[in-house]
């Protein structure tokens, strides 16, 4: 018989600890036993197969996919009773973004302010001004009266992220932010998640491969099958993807362990660092 996890104390300041968790899709079990602590400050990228879970673990850990077992609990809340959800920002895994949506740079990204207005409240300084940061964030200042489906789709991708960063979230969840996005614009999102991180951020990203998030990110989170198969120092991207990979790299850290580990380097392969990027690259600069 298996015993429900015992609740451990709160800590406020972990912004994701989640025990034990599982998630079944139509009676398919899609996660099992996954545990996964996320401390202040940590970028991790959550890596692995098409298919291994990834994009449902995010969506359980912003409650849109309800756990089918174990416990989740965000800034030391459980999420039954977290009410905080101007905290936690989420990127969804794009699909054409402006496609026949006639909304201009700014209207997208000042939608997602909507967390932090009062009611029927109009637009205030201090609202505008968290926009207008957050297109600066981003790079896209200099769009933001242009229609979002004029943009290419690595800008229609950051106007998500200046969306989610209008709302001033503690924590970050993006889904794939680089898919589909040429390199250039790689570069400049990296840019833009690194000015976040700098700011305190916590980011959870989901990445097939790092690129040039490679020298943000410092742990990588390893899916294989619906459950953790790695969670340790980021990987090369070719050793995510080796069939060999599985449970022998199975290396799973408490959240004390991993607060002490903060000051370790990437070992992966980092040759397009964001910083060797120059800003004229940038796809749509003017
Ligand atoms: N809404 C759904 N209905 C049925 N099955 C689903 C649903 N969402 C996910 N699944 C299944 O759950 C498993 C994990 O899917 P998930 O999208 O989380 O994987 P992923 O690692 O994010 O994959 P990808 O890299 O392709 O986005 C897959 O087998 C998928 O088919």
């Amino acid at each position: 018989m298996t015993q429900p996890p015992a609740p451990l104390p709160a800590d406020p300041l972990l912004p994701v600890r989640l025990r034990d968790g599982a998630v079944s899709i139509e009676g398919r079990p899609v996660l099992r036993h996954v545990d996964l602590t996320v401390g202040a400050g940590d970028f991790v990228a959550l890596m692995g197969a098409n298919g291994s879970g990834k994009s449902t673990l995010v969506r359980a850990l912003t409650g849109l996919r309800p756990l089918t077992a174990g416990r989740l609990e965000l800034f030391g809340t459980t999420l039954d009773e977290f009410r905080s959800w101007e905290r936690v920002g989420y990127v969804p895994q794009r699909t054409g973004a402006g496609s026949g949506v006639p909304a201009s740079v700014w209207e997208v990204v000042a939608s997602g302010r909507l967390t932090r207005r009062r009611l029927l409240r109009p637009l205030g300084r201090e609202d505008r001004a968290a926009i207008a940061d957050a297109l600066e964030v981003v790079g896209l200042a200099d769009r933001a009266k242009e229609g979002v489906s004029s943009l290419s789709g690595g800008q229609q991708q950051r106007v998500l992220i200046a969306r989610a960063l209008a709302g001033q979230p503690e924590l970050f969840f993006l889904d794939e932010p680089t898919a589909g996005v040429d390199l250039p614009n790689q570069h400049a999102l990296a840019e833009s998640l690194g000015r976040l991180r700098e700011r305190g951020a916590t980011i959870v990203l989901v990445a097939h491969e790092l690129g040039p998030l490679a020298s943000l990110v410092d742990r990588a989170v390893v899916m294989r099958d619906g459950r953790v198969a790695y969670d340790g120092p980021p990987l090369a991207d070719h050793e995510v993807h080796h069939p060999d990979f599985g449970e022998a790299h199975s290396h799973h850290h408490t959240a004390h362990e991993h607060r002490s580990r903060h000051d370790h380097v990437p070992s992966v392969s980092a040759s397009l660092a964001a910083h060797d990027h120059h800003p004229d690259h940038r796809e749509g600069r003017r």
